[in-house]
This record gives structure tokens, sequence and C-alpha cells, in this order.
């Protein structure tokens, strides 16, 4: 399947920029003084650490004001082992970063459950207490530090002045750049971006966010434990004080300044607040005729301006000022699409909701609610505002779960089992208040649909091993936007179009799933005559192919002119049940529902 989105051309020199970028800083220490070089060499440290939180709190939405123990982790583990027992370097990196995940999925287990601002509170918490932990523990020097840390050596040659040593971290910021990068831009990628705000559809989608959460804070975790690890060998002493909370605050200032969903805001902020602190802890005391950390408090007060002007950071504002990148061609021809899941046989039972109840409190929302659906064929659930739909789709996908009640689903219960595991036996849905990632092409939220068409997990996604799942799953989703009607806007951002147009996106990105089911709320509001023909058309084929699908519709003429089947709700109960025109007919549903009107 080959797709064409529209291609732009970008100039050369902004692809160029990266690569000038490069040999700018091959040259660096060679031509700048020995202050600049040190300056560059923070630089690179602190971009490590604002590059993992720009993909936890940035991407992730999950803000974390402890990354700094964990780079007090990094350079503790590699003073400790190489001081006291003489362990190579190299070594230590490797045990530094081990300790690191088993600190960082313990934490992460217990913080990452807590939601709103518990959250960040739950950070700044074990932030303060490895930090004492690093002043109060004897054998880690206590508050003096430990000092003597050897130099590192690289092929043979040992890395003793600064400038020697600035190869090593930059090198270091290019590979997290390039894992980053890397990362987001894939399956994986995907799932991260859909945490901040998107979480309840992406376990609809089948994305397990618990995992993707643990995920991200572990990577930022490591980020920050490898600038902690080049810290301690680049000063060559390590003690509490730069692993402390208020520094923890500041690389959340680099990533939130520079740019935090941007990875080059990472290196932005890191750049910015490096270069800021040492002019203002030079000129504040002049200028004010007393010492303190007066720069802190400049922090504070640009933090609070910028998010005002732009709570996206600085990074899309310098992004104003370069020639737009083009949107690339990123559907390609693909030699073997996705595999498809065998077609459940025509008239066979998919969907058995038996007495579905749901209370919210005091409130019954469903009551002994019960229906089927074969494949191939379309059944309408209607019934006035209120009545208890949307709630029953929640019951049946597993998004907000049965109070009481048996579902089954190809044969097997599933009331019990959370969203993405119904998701993975071939339902999917649309939702009545439309979610998408506003911000992401309509091509990534689509592709959000096939994610479990795909099983290359993170690691492959950081290193990029997985290219050929990805063409297949982006060529899968680009046929589905171009099934639905909306090849042209495969590159816009979702949230750009109009609202009947998101929802056939959601209906393209529920058929990305493959399924056996498909779930419908209020698929045609907000649709045009010509399209709601359109949709109506396309569920016609869906039908004819074998999909069963329950739909959610207060378009009566829509309504009636495809469903096979029409159950009608009110007040949370079943009303009526049976064919269009012999529900039409129904004396009790033209008294309730259509208010007596023929
Ligand atoms: N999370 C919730 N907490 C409390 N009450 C809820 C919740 N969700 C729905 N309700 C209530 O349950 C009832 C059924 O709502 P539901 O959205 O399922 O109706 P509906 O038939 O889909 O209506 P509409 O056609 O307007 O979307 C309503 O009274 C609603 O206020």
């Amino acid at each position: 399947m080959s797709a064409s989105p529209r291609l732009q051309l970008s100039p050369p020199w902004v692809k160029a920029l990266p690569l000038i970028g490069i040999a700018l800083l091959a040259v660096a220490p060679l031509l700048l003084p020995e202050f600049t070089v040190t300056l560059l060499n923070y630089i690179g440290l602190y971009a490590i650490v604002a590059m993992g939180l720009v993909l936890l709190t940035g991407v992730g939405g999950l803000t974390s004001f402890g990354q700094a123990a964990f780079v007090g982790l990094g350079a503790y583990t590699t003073a400790t082992l190489t001081t006291t027992y003489g362990v190579s370097p190299w070594l230590t990196l490797l045990v530094g970063l081990a300790l690191t995940a088993l600190v960082a999925l313990a934490l992460g287990f217990i913080t990452l459950r807590l939601s709103g601002h518990y959250l960040p509170l739950g950070t700044i918490a074990w932030g303060i207490s490895l930090y004492y932990l690093f002043g109060n523990v004897e054998f880690l020097g206590g508050h003096t530090g430990i000092s003597g840390i050897p130099t590192l050596g690289v092929f043979g040659f040992e890395l003793h002045s600064g400038r020697e040593f600035f190869y090593l971290i930059w090198l270091a910021v290019l590979g997290v750049v390039v894992l980053t990068r890397n990362l987001l831009d894939s399956r994986s990628g995907r799932a991260i971006r859909a945490l901040k705000g998107g979480s309840l559809m992406a376990e609809a989608m089948g994305v397990n966010t618990p995992r993707a959460k643990i995920v991200i804070f572990t990577v930022a975790a490591l980020y920050a434990c490898l600038s902690g690890w080049l810290y301690a060998h680049l000063q060559r002493f390590v003690n509490p004080t730069p692993f402390s909370l208020t520094q923890g605050i500041e690389y959340l200032f680099m990533a939130v300044i520079g740019g935090v969903a941007h990875v080059w805001g990472a290196l932005l902020g890191a750049g910015l607040i490096t270069i800021l602190k040492q002019w203002l802890q030079d000129w504040l005391p002049q200028l004010l005729g007393q010492s303190g950390n007066f720069e802190i408090i400049f922090f504070g007060l640009m933090m609070i301006f910028i998010l005002h002007r732009s709570r996206d950071g600085l990074w899309p504002i310098l992004l104003r000022f370069v020639p737009q990148a083009p949107a690339a061609q990123r559907v390609t021809t693909v030699g073997q699409p996705l595999a498809r899941r065998p077609v459940v046989e025509r008239g066979q039972e998919l969907l058995s909701v038996r007495e579905a109840t749901k209370r919210f409190g005091g409130l019954v929302a469903n009551n002994q609610m019960s229906l089927d659906v074969r494949a191939g064929e379309v059944v309408a659930l209607i019934g006035p505002n209120g009545a208890g739909k949307s709630t029953l789709f929640n019951g049946i996908s597993g998004v907000d779960p049965l109070t009481s009640g048996e579902i089954t689903f190809r044969g097997e219960r599933v009331e019990r089992l959370p969203s993405r595991e119904i998701a993975r036996r071939g339902m999917s849905r649309t939702f009545q208040h439309v979610r998408l990632l506003s911000g992401m092409s309509v091509l990534d939220n689509v592709a959000i649909g096939a994610h479990l068409r795909g099983d290359r997990g993170y690691l492959p996604a950081a290193l990029h091993l997985e290219r050929d799942e990805e063409a297949r799953l982006l060529a899968e989703a680009a046929y589905q936007i171009e099934r639905c009607g909306l090849a042209e806007h495969l590159n816009d951002a979702a949230g750009s179009l109009p609202l009947g147009k998101q929802r056939i996106v959601e209906i393209a990105r529920a058929l990305a799933a493959d399924p056996c089911l498909l779930l419908l709320d209020e698929p045609a509001a907000g649709l045009r005559y010509f399209e709601k023909q359109a949709l109506a058309e396309l569920l016609r084929r869906l039908r004819d192919e074998g999909i069963g699908v329950l739909l959610v519709e207060h378009d009566m003429d829509f309504v009636m002119g495809l469903a096979d089947r029409v159950v009608v709700m009110e007040f949370g109960e079943k009303l009526a049940e049976g064919l269009p025109e012999d529900v039409q007919r129904n004396p009790a549903v033209l008294e309730a529902y259509l208010g007596g009107v023929e």
C-alpha cells in the first residue's frame, strides 16, 4: 500500500543545521578559552538531564523535581566504587545505570500511581530523601564528599582536562538526542505522547499506559545517572550540594524554559540557564551590594513570564524565525502489509450484554441492560439525552467497568478486563467527546489505533531497529485514513480539523486496530449531509466485510437508513428493540423518545 502525503521541500540550510552544530562543537575546544569550554561542558551535562525531563514531563506529562537525586546516584556510585574498591570507571557506569534502573523502577511503581499534584510532591519527597542519604551516610563521605575520583580513559587516552572531556560529554549529548528522537518517532513514542491527556483513549487502543510511564521515568533517570557519572569524572570530586532539590528544580526550569516538549528545547534551556546563571552570579551581587542565590529569584520570575507568553517554552518561539520544517513523507510503500485478524463468520454472535448495571453513587445510569451484536450487522443504540448509552459503551469497552452484569465478547467473558485487553480481543471504539491528540498529525493519531498490531518495544524503537514494522503501521494508518476519505488531511494536526472530521479520524483510528466489533459513539454528529452519506456508505461496506457495528446516534434518518436492528434506551433501561421500521411504529418509543410525533 502506498499513499502520497503532501511533500514540501525544506531549505537545505535548515536540514544542515544539526550538521553545522556538530561541526561547530567539533572545533569549539580548539578555539575557545578554557572558561567557555568549561561552561559548554556543564551545558552538555545539564542538557542530558533536561532531555530526560523533556521525555518525562514535556511529552509524558509527569512532573519530576527529583532528577538531581538520580544524577547524584550516578555520581556517587562511580565515586565510591572507583575510590574505595578501585573498580574501572566504565564498569561503574554499567553498575550505576543498573542501580538507577532498580531505584527508578521501585520509586516509579510507588510514585507513578499518584496523580495530579501528588506526583510532583512524591518526587520532591524522594529527591530530598536521596539527597540526605548522600550527606549522611559515612562511607559516602558525608557532607565533605568524596575526592580523588580517577580520570576517565578512552582507548588508553586519559581525559585530564575539560577540553579533553568536552568530546565525551557532547558525544553523550548527541547519543541521548538521537535515542530520544528515535523513541518518540515510533509506535512506543506514540504511546508515550498519548500519556499527556490521552491515557484513557490510549488504553482503549491497547496501550499499556502504566508501563509507558514506568519506561519514561526509568529512561529519564538513566539519562540523569549518565550525566552524574560524567560529572564525577570531570570534577573528580563529589559532595551532596549539586544533587539537592534546588538543582532538581533548576533542571525543570531548563526543560520548561527551553521547550518542555521539544528535544532541542532541552539543549536551549540548559544553555540559556547555565549562561544566565553564570552572568547573574557575577553581576547581581555587585548590583545589589550583597551575595546570595538571587539568580534563583530571577529564574522564578523568568519562568512565570515565559509560561505566560509561551506555555511550550522558548523553542517554539525560535522555530517561528526558521522556515517551517516540512511534513516529512513518512508513509512509504511496504512489501508485507500488517497481518489481519481472521474474519468472524457473518451472523455469528460477537457481543452479548446481559443485565448490565452501572451506578454512579445513587444514580443508576444503566439498569439491567441486555443486547447482542452479531458479525455483519449494524445495531443502533438510541435514546434521549442522559438515557445511559455512552455509559453502556464505556462498560462494554472496559473504559468504565460495570457495577454488575455480564459481557461476553467472542465467547469470552470480558466485563472485568481492562480496556486494553478488550481491545486486544478485537473491539475498537470511538468516543462521544472526541479524544484525539490535537497537536499530533492525523497519521500519528490513526497509527495509535494500530498499536496492538505491532510488537516492537521501547529499546528497538530507541535504536530504530523497528523501521520495517513502523513503515507497515504507518501504511496501515494511511490506508484507513484514505478509506475514510481524509487522505488530504494525512499530515494535518488532528486538532486543526473541524469536529465532524475529527470524528471520522476517530473511526479511522478504530479501524486501524482491525476490529471485528466497532463501537461508534455519535459518529455523524457535526457532519454535513454528503459527509453523512459517505459515512453510511463506509459503515455498510464494513458490515459487508463481516464487521459488527454498535452505534449510538441521535440522527434518526441516519440510524433508520443504516441499522439492521435498533435498541431503544430510556432512563438506563431498555425500552424497545427490533427492526427500524418496527421501532419507529412502537407507541412506547414514539411516546417516550420521539415525543409522540409520527
Ligand atoms: N462519570 C459519571 N459520574 C456520574 N454520573 C454520570 C457519569 N457518567 C454519566 N453519568 C450520568 O449517567 C447518566 C447517563 O449518561 P450517559 O452519558 O450515559 O447518557 P447518554 O444516553 O449517552 O446521553 P447523551 O445522548 O446526552 O450522550 C446521566 O444522568 C449522566 O449524568
